[in-house]
């Protein structure tokens, strides 16, 4: 723990009656003034981290710090935390300054302090000159800003957000990122945002916490975990990738579509048996002899930016390859990708093995 650390969950888990555990010993640490990301599948327990930060209920067991002091059953309005929620929350008989200035008017603050401070927050997010307007003539952006509003003119330590943005249409859902990441760096003020989507999670994030069934996969900043996802779940929910079965050979060696490949990876058995990932855009497409594996083209998709490549290779894999090169479906090509793209992962580890290598890998050996 360091002097910056403002919010500290211990081992803490999460159970509602006789139901297995949602949340299952989950340890962190948040950071003062970093914008954190919670991202995961439906049902992994993001929500409830949040409502257990918020104080909207109590771990089962473990310990949750705030500033170095348990706040277990220390009730939400006693904690320097607000929250944004999905549908915003909105007084929708309310206009604009009066749903801002809801929680100060609770608070017995003078008028004049009253004005001042929705007038700053109003300011913060863009909306100066809206203070009369009615909640139904916002739109959904706009009501998005009055929520965030809200949360800041509190002044609180932590701002948390519920899948803010999931209700706004993909144009406005990526000018908002962008908002949001601008106004959390211009207060200064600790985020906690979840969402299930990552590109949202790794365009906004200091640090991304990935979560599945109750349980942190990984943590880490978003290039961490794109570049060296710790298992086949991270791999797959964070960006898109190829991933086959191989066998490591010894260290830096690995094989794979029956041939032997350079790598970076070390610590593994001889011989034992790993999954390979590699990114699309680490492939590049050669002349069939010239690349380290030979696929033939099975379809193409122009994206844009680059081509959407779907090749197999003659052992039956797929691989997905970004390219900025374009192919003829049907043809022979050949794949090649540096030491570094190839991504090894344990292949079928129990829940003992991983939580063991997480543990480590939290420590700082990254070695595997
Ligand atoms: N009050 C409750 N009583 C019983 N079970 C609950 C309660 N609240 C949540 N759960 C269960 O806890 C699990 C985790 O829920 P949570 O809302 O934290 O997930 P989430 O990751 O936020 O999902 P989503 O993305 O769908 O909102 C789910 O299986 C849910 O059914």
């Amino acid at each position: 723990m360091t002097e910056n650390t403002i919010i500290r969950f211990e081992e803490v888990t999460k159970q509602y009656d006789d139901d297995p555990a949602v949340l299952n010993s989950v340890s962190f640490e948040i950071e003062r003034g970093k914008f954190y990301t919670l991202l995961g599948p439906s049902g992994c327990g993001k929500t409830t981290i949040l409502r257990l930060i918020a104080g909207f209920t109590e771990p089962s067991h473990g310990n949750i710090y705030f500033n170095g002091k348990v706040v277990n059953h220390v009730p939400a309005n006693n904690r320097q935390v607000n929250t944004v929620f999905q549908d915003y929350a909105l007084f929708p008989h309310l206009n604009v300054f009066d749903n801002v200035a809801f929680g100060l008017r609770i608070k017995k603050m003078k008028n004049a302090e009253v004005q001042q401070k929705v007038k700053e927050a109003l300011r913060f997010v863009n909306l100066e000159g809206y203070e009369t307007r009615e909640i139904r003539e916002m739109s959904g952006g706009q009501r998005q800003r009055v929520a965030i509003a809200r949360a800041i003119v509190n002044e609180p330590e932590v701002i948390l957000l519920d899948e803010p943005l999931s209700a706004l249409d993909l144009k406005l859902r990526t000018e908002m990122q962008y908002e949001l990441r601008e106004l959390q760096r211009r207060l200064g003020i600790t985020f906690i945002f979840v969402t299930h989507d990552q590109e949202e999670a790794l365009a906004m994030s200091d640090e991304i916490f990935v979560l599945n069934k109750g349980k942190i996969q990984q943590s880490g900043t978003p290039t961490d975990i794109y570049d060296e996802p710790i298992n086949r779940f991270v791999a797959d929910f964070i960006g898109e990738s190829n991933i086959v079965p191989g066998k490591m050979i010894q260290d830096f060696e690995v094989e794979f579509v029956g041939k032997q490949f350079e790598c970076v990876d070390q610590g593994f058995d001889p011989n034992e048996s790993v999954e390979i990932v590699i990114r699309p855009e680490d492939l590049e497409i050669t002349k069939k002899d010239q690349g380290k594996l030979k696929v033939r083209v099975d379809s193409q998709l122009f994206r844009g930016v680059h081509y959407e490549i779907c090749c197999y290779d003659e052992a039956g894999n797929e691989w997905l390859v970004h390219s900025t090169k374009k192919a003829v479906v049907g043809d022979e090509i050949g794949l090649y990708f540096d030491p570094e793209a190839i991504h090894v992962m344990r292949f079928g580890e129990t829940e003992e093995e991983f939580d063991k290598r997480l543990e480590s890998y939290n420590e700082g050996d990254h070695a595997n």
